[in-house]
């Protein structure tokens, strides 16, 4: 259980160390300069502010520091004690302390094998006894062996689950698409019939495998969707005994499943010490094994241990998590900014900004300290974002000359999968072309002699030009990889999922819980009872009333 005193973490406020205050200072004499002038004034700065992990380059040398900032930040990370809190979470300690359980998906990658201790048991075996499992079925699968009750191979795979036991999944098998063997890959979230209703025309209940993954095995919506597709299934001819053939189990909770009528033969397991937003390397991931065999989802472990090794081991300064994190940090504590866009440009990773939507928002989505303290700095940003080039014909015009600033992460892959024509090219020149605008802007001086060259007159050009004008010193990120592989996917998502690390330990806050996702859920359970009949509702304010008596008089 959750002990105040027993706080496995530093727990220090980041406003009262030293550097912070250096950092305010600091903060004043950087917000003077423009981008573009620090670039003048340091040639080196790519030189400087670039780092290389693998084939992952994050250059971060477009972002509104200099080299003072860097070792300020690096100090703050310090004084924080960073350093501890990554071996806390390495070693099992329970970080997650209010909800009394070790943060360990590092485990679930663990590829070296090296013990990982959960009250003193080694749980790689277990980890790995459930790969083993998970590479038997997905091989049984992909290669037709194994049979639906009329005798059939497999053609089509439904994942239902929402939230972390979804969007990891979703946006892995997205990514990897590239990789995808003959399987229909499907996936159900909403408790909005129309989503597994849709899903499910023209899907044989012969030829389908349901996943119902869900660590809990608890979750309304989960549920829900698991028996309609039950359902779905004995109305299209099979028998509660062929259950077992077409539906496996992704779940913490055995006694869930069993009840379910899941055979417990195909339930992948998993443990408390996985979050939901990082569990797509436990048995979560069982859609992607599928999908794109297991090989290769061991090779997307094999890249998340190789980041994992470089955040454990590099030093703060050469550590691609750790730069990331501060760069943030920098954002969101000194120039307020409120926001960050992740944009990749990489069709294949249209789901990326909404993975870590839940990734970063639902771990630093927080307001009370370590001490359960209300706290008076801001904590986790608003994370958004689209695929390149898309946009940037939607949304980049407040980004480029809106009143918000916004700081952006570029991703983009060097070798794309489906080379054609300059496809690629077009689609990198925008790339590098939206960083360097973003940042250098447009000066007056260039819009007139633009206007001027176009024959404006100059009562044209006055009128003209303030709307043309870019003020630029927008900060981006830009992450280059050479491929999108399993194995680099791996390492990118796991450089983030750090990077949120490392931001909710400088915040002194618990990354791990997920407390505020719990009210909502609980006010629902209460009103759907009030919504089986037509008698009016009057317990609660009136504007819930309201809308409950309307939806009940129009139903
Ligand atoms: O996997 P489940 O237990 O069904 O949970 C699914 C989701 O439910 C909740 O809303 C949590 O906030 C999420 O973190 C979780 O991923």
């Amino acid at each position: 259980m959750f002990k105040i005193n027993s706080i496995m973490l530093p727990n220090t406020d980041f406003t009262t160390t030293q550097s912070y205050k250096y950092l305010a200072d600091h903060y004043i004499d950087i917000v003077s300069k423009s981008l573009k002038e620090l670039f003048e004034i340091d040639n080196q700065r790519f030189n400087k502010f670039s780092l290389q992990f693998e084939d992952i380059l994050l250059d971060y040398s477009k972002n509104r520091i200099d080299e003072q900032t860097v070792a300020l930040l690096m100090q703050l990370a310090r004084e924080c004690s960073l350093n501890k809190a990554i071996d806390a979470m390495f070693s099992g300690e329970i970080i997650n302390v209010t909800e009394g359980r070790p943060v360990l998906h590092v485990a679930l990658r663990n590829r070296s094998n090296t013990p990982v201790y959960v009250d003193g048991k080694d749980v790689m075996p277990d980890v790995n006894r459930v790969l083993d499992h998970m590479k038997e079925f997905s091989e049984a699968i992909i290669s037709g062996t194994w049979k639906g009750f009329t005798g059939k191979s497999i053609t089509d795979v439904v994942n239902i689950g929402i939230g972390g036991s979804d969007l990891g999944p979703v946006m892995v098998t997205e990514a990897l698409k590239a990789y995808k063997n003959h399987l229909n890959m499907h996936f159900v979230s909403n408790v909005d019939g129309t989503h597994i209703v849709e899903t499910l025309k023209g899907l044989n209940p012969e030829t389908t495998l349901f996943l119902i993954a869900s660590k809990t095995f608890t979750t309304q919506e989960t549920m829900g969707n698991a028996h309609s597709a039950r359902d779905w299934f004995i109305a299209g001819g099979g028998k509660d005994a062929d259950v077992a053939k077409h539906f496996a189990a992704l779940s913490t909770n055995s006694e869930g499943v069993a009840k379910f009528g899941i055979d417990t033969k195909n339930m992948f397991e998993f443990w408390d010490w996985v979050g939901g937003r990082y569990s797509l390397w436990s048995a979560i991931g069982l859609s992607i094994a599928l999908s794109i065999g297991f090989e290769n989802f061991a090779e997307l472990l094999g890249g998340a241990h190789a980041m994992d090794n470089h955040f454990k081991n590099a030093e703060l300064e050469q550590n691609l998590p750790v730069a990331l994190a501060l760069v943030g940090i920098w954002y969101n504590n000194f120039f307020e900014a409120e926001t960050n866009a992740i944009l990749p440009y990489d069709q294949y990773m249209h789901r990326f900004a909404a993975y870590f939507q839940q990734g970063d928002m639902e771990s630093n989505g927080k307001h009370v300290d370590r001490n359960g303290k209300p706290i008076d700095y801001q904590t986790g940003p608003i994370i958004w974002g689209e695929p390149g080039t898309n946009g940037q014909h939607a949304f980049y015009q407040l980004i480029h000359q809106g009143t918000k600033l916004i700081p952006c992460d570029f991703i983009a892959p060097a070798q794309s999968h489906n080379p054609l024509g300059e496809h690629h090219n077009m689609l990198l020149s925008n790339f590098f072309a939206q960083t360097e605008a973003l940042m250098n802007g447009k000066t007056r001086e260039v819009v007139v002699d633009e206007l001027k060259k176009a024959g404006k007159t100059d009562e044209e050009i006055e009128k003209i030009a303030p709307f043309k004008e870019f003020e630029g010193n927008r900060p981006t990120n830009s992450i280059l990889l050479k491929k999108i592989t399993p194995h680099s996917l791996g390492s990118l998502i796991a450089m983030y999922e750090h990077k949120i690390f490392v931001q909710g330990i400088i915040w002194n806050i618990y990354s791990f819980d997920q407390w505020g996702v719990e009210l909502g859920k609980q006010l629902a359970g209460k009103i759907l009872p009030e919504l089986k009949d037509n008698n009016e509702v009057n317990t609660h304010d009136s504007s819930t009333n309201g809308l409950i008596n309307q939806y009940k008089a129009w139903r």
